[in-house]
């Protein structure tokens, strides 16, 4: 799968170039043997101006020669030089060929993978409200790139749309696909026939949408131009079968809050004590006497701390290279009864790394002494890259139920490294707690998620913001409670009321 992870798309700019590269050397052989057919039939026909112009045709074909020649043109030549190399085209075989073996080994996005972008370009537009006529102008959240969009791609968007049940988004996309097509500089005829295609389209949006009105309105525009268009099978298709109904759309109970904090807007707050500041630690670990921890707490009970400058760029190249070596994955989330299944919900690829590596025993080190916790309990570190729109919905760490066998005790904290920045979007938010965080290269967000009691928190409720702009990657490093009695002891009675009143 390419769409999940920046990384994976990468692979298929190469298979760009290298098809661009075979698709050049096929034209150029293509059009040598065009010269060549095209001097060989000017030839020919020069000689046949030559004979009827000169003598009759009877007395030319009565010389000799002159009928060797026509016969073994016509026996030889024509055989060998046109009709076979025309049939068999060496050329063509050779670039299909070539094509398999390039998709073969590298990979060839499907139909899938077109949707799967397209999804996450209206999650993108839905997060962050996005108007469809800025993004076709290249403008994202406000700040141009220069990548507008042809009228042909605005086209494909709204049909893919259309084909993943998003009317409304489809319509939209449809409308500036028109627009943009009429202010092209293309011939009437030639526009006219592909208004028809996105008309008609835009008709059978409509219908879905309740306004059975305006789809017919739309047909008949295409109708009354070209009669004979498929708009007609259109019609007697939607006269068959009901309008569907305008429904307004209904989102999850955490939409709202997550879009807010996702936009990095968050909900005005009474004001309860003093702000949070950030502050220098040299005293949790003898670690950091000489390098102190740089710490900037974002929410207290349950404590959220982002500690800054914790790897360096060489750190954090060390552990791409290390991660180069394994294969990345889509992400999956635990689906009923425990099975990993792949979803929307975690658009992202990832892989695991283990405490061996010099890098990755350092990593190891810095998660114990920050967090105090027996790396005995520690998961493998999870490097994950998002891709085009890859996101990550609100979902809590713990499992709670169907913890896998191999782990003693819940996920009690986690541990998140950035391991990139993101040039726009790819906040991690909590939708309980009003907290939203940039991406930072090199910083280490650190919470728990269980109370000290062990029962789950439901206030760390958390989310990966789409990605709007760029590459976000992040290392993982889960905690579980088993060898932490002594790290984190419980109190005499149970913090687990905390969560009451903070589950859905
Ligand atoms: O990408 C993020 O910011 C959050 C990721 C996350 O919550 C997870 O991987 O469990
Ligand atoms: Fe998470």
């Amino acid at each position: 799968e390419f769409y999940s992870s920046v990384d994976s798309m990468q692979d298929l700019a190469q298979v760009e170039e290298e098809l661009l590269n075979a698709t050049r050397s096929y034209l150029e052989s293509q059009q040598k043997q065009l010269d060549f057919y095209r001097r060989y039939v000017e030839q020919i026909k020069r000689e046949h101006e030559w004979a009827t112009s000169q003598l009759k045709l009877d007395e030319y074909l009565g010389h000799p020669l002159h009928a060797f020649r026509l016969l073994k043109r016509l026996v030889r030549d024509w055989d060998a030089l046109i009709f076979e190399p025309i049939v068999a085209n060496d050329a063509r075989e050779k670039f299909r060929a070539f094509v398999e073996v390039l998709s073969r080994d590298l990979g060839y996005p499907d139909q899938s993978e077109l949707q799967g972008a397209i999804k996450g370009l209206a999650r993108l537009q839905k997060v962050y409200n996005l108007p469809t006529s800025d993004l076709a102008d290249g403008i994202i959240n406000g700040f141009p790139y220069e990548s507008d969009l042809q009228w042909r791609e605005c086209y494909e968007i709204g049909v893919q749309l259309f084909d993943l049940k998003e009317y409304k988004k489809s319509l939209e996309w449809l409308q500036v696909a028109l627009i943009l097509l009429q202010s092209s500089s293309r011939t009437e005829k030639d526009a006219n026939h592909y208004v028809a295609d996105i008309r008609e389209y835009a008709s059978m949006a409509n219908y879905e949408l309740g306004n059975p009105k305006k789809a017919r309105r739309l047909l008949n525009q295409v109708l009354d131009k070209q009669p004979k268009h498929s708009a007609q099978q259109t019609r007697k298709y939607l006269e068959s079968r009901e309008p569907g109904k305008n429904v307004r759309e209904t989102n999850p109970s955490w939409f709202a809050n997550y879009t807010r904090l996702c936009q990095g807007r968050r909900l005005p707050e009474e004001r309860s004590g003093d702000p949070l500041k950030c502050y220098l630690d040299g005293k949790r670990h003898a670690y950091f006497i000489l390098a102190p921890l740089q710490v900037e707490p974002v929410h207290l009970d349950p404590d959220i701390n982002v500690y800054h400058g914790m790897l360096s760029s060489k750190h954090i190249q060390s552990i791409f290279e290390e991660a180069d070596k394994k294969e990345m994955v889509r992400s999956a989330v635990a689906g009923d009864g425990g099975a990993r299944t792949v979803k929307d919900l975690r658009v992202s690829q990832q892989t695991w790394l283990d405490y061996k590596s010099p890098v990755m025993k350092s990593v190891g080190r810095i998660i114990e002494f920050v967090s105090g916790f027996d790396m005995a309990g520690a998961e493998f570190m999870q490097v994950a890259n998002y891709g085009v729109g890859g996101q990550y919905e609100p979902h809590p760490d713990y499992f709670e139920v169907n913890l896998p066998e191999e782990f003693i005790g819940d996920r009690i904290s986690t541990s998140m490294f950035y391991l990139s920045d993101v040039e726009q979007g790819g906040y991690t938010v909590f939708t309980k707690l009003n907290v939203f965080l940039p991406p930072v290269k090199g910083a280490l967000v650190m919470w728990h998620n269980l109370h000290r009691s062990l029962d789950v928190d439901a206030r760390t409720l958390h989310a990966g913001c789409p990605v709007i702009v760029g590459s976000k990657r992040i290392g993982n490093i889960w905690m579980h409670s088993g060898y932490q009695e002594f790290r984190r002891p419980c109190g005499l009675t149970s913090d687990s009321y905390k969560s009451v009143g903070y589950r859905d």
